[in-house]
């Protein structure tokens, strides 16, 4: 900036912790997103940028957010570097994914052939088992909120509706209509992963075909059509295809199976070098000696950063070292 020139409001990045605030990617209902830069290694984050909500119900969908996203993680799940909260707002910095969404993929791009969507939905069923596994329901499971990093790599995104089951039923009706279990609308209590299964069917079959097994002009017909469990077969669509649909959308919960069941599907291994199976988390490795000698030049000490690592702090010292460690 001309020395001469006033710093003009427009000149002045926003702020918040160690990140300037850039522009707004996406909002949603109390929240919206914004690219964010870290200041100390330059790297690119989203900021989610939540409104505290004054209703206790409200708040405690947002604690569940923040819970759930503490608890996971995956390579197909996008990653929370910080929490930073303020009187007003909570900004969770996290991962920024530059590949776009999946529901744009499709728009852009039409339908993908069974071998294009093998890749991407395996590392998508890979992420939902692995939330089932820590006892999270994602609960609104849809091509929107499923990205593509810079190596087409899945991420799941968006755990704003997930919730933790442990071993109780769920009764909220939630997600997006299309993507709904059956169960979800006989207002009774459900099974939370079998849903999750169910969506993964619809979000297979969208991938599939650009359209969506249950369509309609109003809620009633959508509805009405799901109750049914009947959809049109998608054209062109293998057998084997065919099968794993009719399983994942199976108007019974208890006969769609859980991921780990449905791992080893025909459709999901097929041509793959490896079968699918329950993600295994490494051993909490020891410190990366390369990062630690660059933090500590950064003037950070070293049981502070193992701490904060260690103790899942989601800190700005536990954000340095896992933006240094990623780069
Ligand atoms: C924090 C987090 C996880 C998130 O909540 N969003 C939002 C914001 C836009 C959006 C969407 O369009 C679809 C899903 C999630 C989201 C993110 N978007 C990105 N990258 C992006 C890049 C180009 C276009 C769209 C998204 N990276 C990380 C996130």
């Amino acid at each position: 900036m001309s020395q001469d020139r006033a710093a003009s409001p427009s000149d002045q990045v926003a702020r918040i912790g160690h990140y300037e605030l850039l522009d707004t990617i996406g909002h949603g209902s109390f929240a919206k997103v914004r690219l964010g830069r870290h200041i100390p290694t330059g790297t690119q984050v989203a900021v989610k940028v939540i409104r505290w909500q004054n209703t206790p119900k409200l708040q405690k969908l947002q604690e569940r957010e923040l819970d759930c996203m503490r608890i996971l993680d995956h390579p197909n799940i996008v990653k929370l570097f910080e929490v930073i909260d303020t009187k007003r707002f909570r900004f969770l910095v996290m991962e920024y994914v530059s590949g776009g969404d999946l529901f744009s993929y499709l728009e852009t791009h039409g339908p993908m052939t069974e071998d294009q969507a093998r890749g991407p939905f395996r590392q998508l069923v890979s992420a939902v088992q692995y939330c089932h596994q820590k006892g999270i329901v994602h609960r609104d499971l849809k091509p929107e909120n499923v990205l593509f990093d810079a190596q087409r790599t899945v991420r799941l995104a968006d755990f704003g509706l997930s919730i933790q089951f442990g071993d109780g039923k769920l009764r909220t009706l939630c997600g997006t209509l299309p993507y709904a279990a059956p169960e979800l609308f006989l207002g009774l209590e459900y099974d939370g992963p079998a849903v999750d299964v169910w969506s993964l069917g619809v979000v297979l079959y969208n991938m599939l075909t650009t359209t969506l097994p249950f369509h309609g002009a109003d809620f009633w017909s959508i509805r009405r059509q799901i109750m049914t469990g009947k959809y049109e077969p998608p054209k062109g669509v293998s057998l084997l295809g065919q099968a794993l649909l009719k399983k994942l959308m199976n108007l019974e919960p208890a006969e769609r199976g859980s991921l780990t069941e449905v791992m080893p599907h025909p459709w999901l291994n097929k041509g793959q070098e490896e079968w699918l199976q329950p993600y295994r988390e490494p051993p909490s490795e020891d410190m990366d000696p390369g990062v630690m000698q660059k933090m500590t030049e950064l003037g950070f000490e070293c049981e502070r950063i193992r701490d904060s690592v260690k103790g899942r702090k989601y800190n700005s010292v536990m954000a340095t070292y896992v933006m240094l460690r990623a780069a």
